[in-house]
């Protein structure tokens, strides 16, 4: 008889028909986050379990008896909802999706580099709102990217994804902060010792660190009182990495002159005070938000199943 594996939000079917192979697949047809109680039950229901963002895996959700699951095969690669110590005390294995997301959130912060330092979302709400009364030498004048300096903070895989497009495509200069030495950036890059030395000598800062205890609020008011007051800075990590009260009151003092974020730190609520800005761009977590990409993310999720149901080493355990 087949295992069961319960997936947490619909997917993509190539996806599901793959995990059909080893498994009987019951899939939860809301896109709402699981609550702990959710996850909990789900825990008890079934061999296997497909999560992801915001399905809340807390250690409430493994205590007590009856845990029948023992894989978590996450969609994605942050798995800062689950907690990792509690499912290993539990028996239950993690896995990530690393690599499938690179190159599209990559994208996504070129994407809020640009736009940001474009003034592309103040015009395209100008024209859309009628405003636009044609070309003149002065109108939206923003900051020229190519040939700026680059500082990321987290030179992991995304990290470099990032300053790769940013060094090649658009000449930038690049420095990095990570917290352990990068002896192959895959481009000339400069390993800064502190977070405050990156930020305050770049021009555009991008936050690639993963959500963890020692990331959280890791951009405090100290972090940015150390920009330019012409740097931008851009998040597609996570929300809580960065204090969101520091960095509106960084933008609303005009102590940096803009913002492009993908993830919030209490999403999905964005605070008004942000949404009122003409120099933030706003993007809904749109990271990995494409059709083959998502598939990609699932079919490597699948990978790690269909392993576990064989009895093989996982290929992506991080917990
Ligand atoms: N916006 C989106 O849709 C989206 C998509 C994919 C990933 N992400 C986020 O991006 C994160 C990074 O993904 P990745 O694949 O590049 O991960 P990665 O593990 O390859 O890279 C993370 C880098 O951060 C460094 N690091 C970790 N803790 C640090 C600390 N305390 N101080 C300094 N450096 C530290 C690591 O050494 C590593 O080099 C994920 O964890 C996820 O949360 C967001
Ligand atoms: O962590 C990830 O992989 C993303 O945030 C999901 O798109």
């Amino acid at each position: 008889m087949k295992s069961s594996l319960f997936v947490t939000r619909p997917l993509p079917e190539p996806v599901l028909e793959a995990a059909r192979a080893a498994y009987k697949v019951t899939v939860r047809e809301s896109n709402a986050p699981m609550t702990p109680a959710d996850c909990a039950e789900a825990l008890r229901g079934h061999d296997a379990i497909l999560p992801t963002l915001r399905d809340q895996f807390t250690a409430e959700a493994f205590a007590g008896e009856g845990l029948r699951c023992r894989l978590l095969a996450n969609f994605g690669v942050g798995y800062n909802h689950i907690d990792v110590e509690a499912a290993r005390a539990a028996g239950v294995a993690v896995t990530n999706t690393p690599g499938a997301v690179t190159d599209a959130t990559a994208d996504i912060a070129l994407t809020l580099i640009l736009m940001t330092a474009r003034r592309a979302g103040e015009g395209e709400r100008m024209l859309r709102a009628g405003r636009w009364e044609g070309w003149h030498p002065t109108q939206l004048l923003g900051r020229h990217v190519t040939g700026s300096r680059l500082g990321v903070i987290g030179m992991g895989r995304i990290g470099k994804a990032i300053a790769k497009r940013c060094h090649f495509g658009f000449d930038m200069e690049v420095v990095f902060y990570n917290r352990s030495e990068v002896r192959d950036p895959g481009m000339p890059a400069h390993q800064l010792g502190s977070i405050e030395e990156v930020m305050g000598v770049s021009d555009v800062v991008v936050v690639a660190v993963p959500a963890t205890p020692q990331t959280h609020h890791l951009i405090d008011a100290g972090a940015f009182a150390a920009m330019k007051p012409t740097g931008l800075f851009i998040n597609i990590a996570r929300g809580d990495i960065v204090d969101e009260a520091a960095l509106i009151a960084a933008l609303q003092s005009g102590r940096i002159a803009g913002a492009g974020l993908d993830v919030y730190e209490f999403e999905p609520d964005v605070p008004e005070a942000l949404r009122a800005m003409e120099n933030v761009t706003l993007l809904p977590h749109l990271g990995t938000a494409a059709l083959n990409v998502r598939t990609e993310m699932g079919l490597m999720a699948v990978e790690n199943l269909l392993a576990h149901a064989r009895g093989e080493e996982l290929p992506n355990r991080v917990g």
